[in-house]
Parts: structure tokens; sequence; C-alpha cells
């Protein structure tokens, strides 16, 4: 991932966000920064607020209280040249039936010329850019044809047209075919890697949060209940690496915070006699797992709300 200035000021910051749609609180104190160059993972139970958030970041939504600020500015109030640098893959998906996807990603792309610096040169190159999301193929088909996943593909391009300093991506492989999910995760990597682009992204795919993001922040019960890397939450929940083994005929099982040192000394001890050796890290999938059934233990009467994607 990109080269990080931890003491540069955060591209997003939100500090006691609040959000309450009628008495429903959604949001109740929300801390978080992303940091330039850094790919965020927002995880968290149907419902927790993730499209909330990201909705006040991209200035949406109006925030019932706290403080935003996103590329220095409150998004609520933000100009035309800050919307130019942030890209933004929604959820919903809007449509233009009608016009070709060639023809809506110039149309887009248009907008963004003005907005170009001799870092930054704006739009991307709409043939590049199709080609980067796998929709070359389909440059002149009308969008109305495109099935579920290729209309994901091009909300993506719609999203990175712009060639934007930060992108939020709401959920942005709900619908992709395995294949379309790699290339997208390689996009992720080369826009992250490349084109120094800062990514905040929500998503129910948690070998997808591990495989793409720098750092991942649970959301629960209206505040981040995790923030660190997925080996890092890893430790806070378990031993980062599990051992199983057989030993005369009887099955072990171990927790470990350096398997690599403990299967060592294993062998060292027992040799010969230990069979059937599986060395498992604990997945983000574990560690999230218990993270909210921990948030849940803090909040007793809730019902089961974990919400990973199977
Ligand atoms: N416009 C709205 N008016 C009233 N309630 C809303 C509105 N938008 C969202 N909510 C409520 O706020 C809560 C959070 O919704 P949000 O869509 O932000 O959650 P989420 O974490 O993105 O969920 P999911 O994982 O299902 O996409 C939910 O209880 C939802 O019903």
């Amino acid at each position: 991932m990109a080269v990080l200035n931890a003491d540069a000021d955060p591209v997003v910051r939100a500090t006691d966000l609040r959000m309450r749609y009628g008495a429903n609180e959604v949001l109740a104190g929300v801390n978080l920064d992303v940091r330039r160059g850094e790919v965020v993972a927002l995880l968290g139970p149907n419902g927790a607020g993730k499209t909330t958030t990201i909705e006040i970041l991209e200035g949406f939504r109006a925030r019932s209280g706290g403080d935003v600020r996103v590329l220095g500015a409150d998004p609520l109030h933000a100009g035309e040249d800050w919307r130019a640098r942030v890209g933004v893959v929604l959820q919903s998906w809007r449509d233009h039936g009608r016009w070709r996807v060639r023809e809506l990603l110039e149309q887009f792309g248009a907008y963004y010329a003005a907005y170009g610096t001799t870092d930054r040169t704006r739009p991307y190159p709409t043939a590049e850019l199709i080609e980067r999301v796998g929709l070359t193929g389909h440059a002149d088909q009308p969008i109305k044809s495109l099935s579920g996943g290729q209309r994901r593909r091009l909300d993506v391009a719609i999203g990175i047209v712009g060639r934007p300093e930060l992108l939020f991506l709401d959920e942005p492989t709900a619908g992709f075919d395995p294949v379309a999910r790699r290339d997208f995760h390689d996009l992720v990597h080369r826009l992250a890697d490349l084109e120094d682009t800062t990514i905040l992204l929500t998503t129910h795919d948690l070998a997808e949060a591990e495989k793409l993001a720098d750092r991942i922040l649970i959301l629960d019960r209206g505040t981040i209940v995790a923030d660190g890397s997925a080996e890092q939450l890893a430790r806070e929940v378990a031993g980062v690496t599990e051992v199983r083994w057989t030993q005369g005929g009887q099955r072990h099982v171990h927790a470990s915070q350096d398997g690599t040192a403990f299967v060592r000394e294993l062998f060292g001890q027992h040799g010969d006699m230990v069979e059937d050796l599986e060395v498992r890290r604990t997945s983000l999938e574990d560690t999230y797992l218990a993270m909210v059934a921990r948030s849940a233990a803090d909040n007793p009467g809730d019902t089961d709300r974990t919400g990973v994607a199977r």
C-alpha cells in the first residue's frame, strides 16, 4: 500500500458523529480517521449505520451532530472543486438505461476536465477506464441491457472517472462473480498503490476486507467498536494462530500468538508423535464474530446481529 504520512491531517475525520432518524439513534458518537493512501474497510451488521456514515462523509446526508472534515472541508458545505476530488460508488443504482456505457462515461468525465491538475489529469481516459473495469466488450451497449454485475462495474467506473483523491465504495462487489471480484481487488490495489487514492469501503465480505484493507473499523450499536489491522484485531480477541494436532489418538487444539514458535517447540518435545498437524491463522470472520458478540454482551437485550455474509 502507499506510504503513509502519519503526521499529515487525515483525509477523513469524524468526531463524535451523531445521526438520529426520528427516535432511532443510529450513530451515537462515531470517531474515525482515514489517512492519506489508506484503504479502510467499515464493517458492521445490517442496519449498523455504515451507509448512513458514508453518505454523511460524502455530503449527501445532513448529520444530527458532531464534526466532519473530508479533504479539509465540511462535506455539507463544500463546493464543486471539492466534489471533483471525491469519487462515490453508491449502493443503489441510478438509472440511465438508454445511454450507452462509453457515452455515459464520456459525459460524466467531461465534467471533471476543468478540475485536472499537473499531478492528476482528469478525467480518466474512457477507453482505459472501460478496460480497467472489464467492460470493453460492452462499451457500446445500452445500460439497460447490462447484467447486474456489469452495471455494478459501470458504477465503479463512474466512481473513478474523475480520478478521485478519495473514493467511497459502498458494498462495491455485491453481485460480482469471482472473476469480477478478483479484477476489482486488483483495481483497488492499483488505485491505492499507483494512483495515490485513499479509499473507504463497506462490505459484508470479510475475506474481501481482509484482502483489501490496511485497517478495519467495526461499527456496531452506534459506535466504532474496533479499529486496527486484521492482525491487530485478531490479537485482541484470541490467539492469532490456532494449531491442531493428534497425539496418541487424541486431538489437541492450542491458540497461540506465535504459531511458528509453538510448532517448533511441539516438534522439539514430541517429534514423531505429532500427527495430522493443522495451523490456521485466525480469520477476520472469527475476529468479527467475536467482536460483535462482545459488543452484544456489553449491550444485553439485543438479538443476533452478527451479519456475516455466508
Ligand atoms: N432515510 C432514512 N430514514 C429513516 N431511517 C433510516 C433511513 N436510512 C437509514 N435508516 C435506518 O438507519 C439504520 C442504519 O441504516 P444504514 O443503511 O446506514 O445501515 P447499514 O449499516 O448500511 O446496513 P446494511 O449493511 O444493511 O447496508 C437502519 O435501522 C435503517 O433502517
